[in-house]
């Protein structure tokens, strides 16, 4: 089911001309909103938003804590446009779908895509509350082929094979970790290896133990496909990921994670990862070459 259905590249197009009729906002800049981060697009100023209902070609969101619009606006001297709510490959949408916006963004003429998500620690110097700076990923459900790059390749947004490796930007990274100490957060930011399951289950023990044997330092259920993508197409990835729990490792830990505790800790450091994000677009150099009449 994942990987067979195709969208055209008109049929992106057609979604980027319908946003491009109904907002003057021309955005360098994409953010993704994780689970209980929706809050960051609340910072945008001059707002034009949209209901994914009313977009044409848009899956609609289903999980609590993904509100499902899409808000452009301006921040801190830069043009953005920010995902309140984004597509998980457990709701039932095929890969494309899930990252439909990231090629639309591109036609839109983003150059940089911040991502942010919810995730579970297996690295024991991760707590809840801290945030973790994604320096590269595992794909679990891409290297058993559910990816959204399968099918025909569509030359117009990239290679067939393309590099993975450095897919989230160093100098962002370290941006990122420079602004946190300006800020006095950096004692509880770090980076680290974000892994993507397919959900909607948590871990068993059993698989947390094998995560966490593998080297990774935080595991959700996004994130991968979306960056993928936006790779294959050339665009400047940052991501970060809120920790919102531990993930049992042990048959003696009798606690139980659920969705209404991972939105609690998302809304309970929603202040500082919307001050990071801020500051970081600020900073940010773009580089836009992009114009949105040819931009792919
Ligand atoms: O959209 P993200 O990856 O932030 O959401 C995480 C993973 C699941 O969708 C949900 C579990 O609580 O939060
Ligand atoms: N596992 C998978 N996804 C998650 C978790 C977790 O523990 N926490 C938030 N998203």
């Amino acid at each position: 089911m994942h990987s067979k259905e195709q969208i055209s590249h008109d049929e992106y197009q057609k979604t980027a001309d319908w946003l491009m009729s109904q907002t003057q906002h021309r955005p360098q800049v994409a953010i993704i909103c994780g689970s209980g981060l929706g809050m960051l697009a609340d910072t945008l100023k001059c707002q034009d938003s949209f209901a994914y209902s009313d977009i044409p070609g848009f899956p609609q969101s289903t999980v609590q804590g993904h509100a499902g619009r899409l808000v452009f606006g301006e921040l801190k001297g830069k043009t953005c446009v920010c995902m309140q709510g984004r597509f998980h490959m457990y709701e039932g949408h095929s890969l494309c779908k899930t990252t439909f916006p990231i090629r639309v963004f591109k036609l839109l003429g983003v150059e940089t895509l911040i991502v942010t998500n919810a995730a579970g620690s297996l690295a024991d110097g991760l707590q809840p509350g801290d945030i973790m700076i994604i320096k590269d990923h595992i794909n679990f459900p891409g290297l058993v082929g559910l990816n959204p790059l399968s099918g025909p390749n569509d030359d117009k947004f990239g290679p067939r094979f393309p590099a993975m490796s450095g897919c989230y930007d160093k100098g962002l990274r370290c941006l990122a970790m420079e602004i946190a100490k300006q800020q006095g957060v950096a004692g509880f930011m770090q980076e680290g290896v974000y892994a993507m399951v397919g959900g909607p289950n948590f871990e068993t023990i059993a698989e947390a133990r094998l995560l966490h044997r593998l080297g990774v330092d935080a595991v959700g259920m996004s994130t991968a496909p979306e960056v993928v993508v936006a790779t294959h197409c050339g665009l400047r990835v940052f991501g970060l990921s809120l920790i919102t729990n531990k993930v049992v490792k042990s048959y003696e830990d009798s606690e139980c994670v659920n969705h209404e505790g991972v939105l609690e800790v998302g809304r309970l450091r929603s202040h500082t990862v919307q001050q990071l994000v801020t500051e970081l677009i600020s900073r940010m150099e773009i580089n836009n070459n992009n114009n949105t009449s040819n931009a792919v």
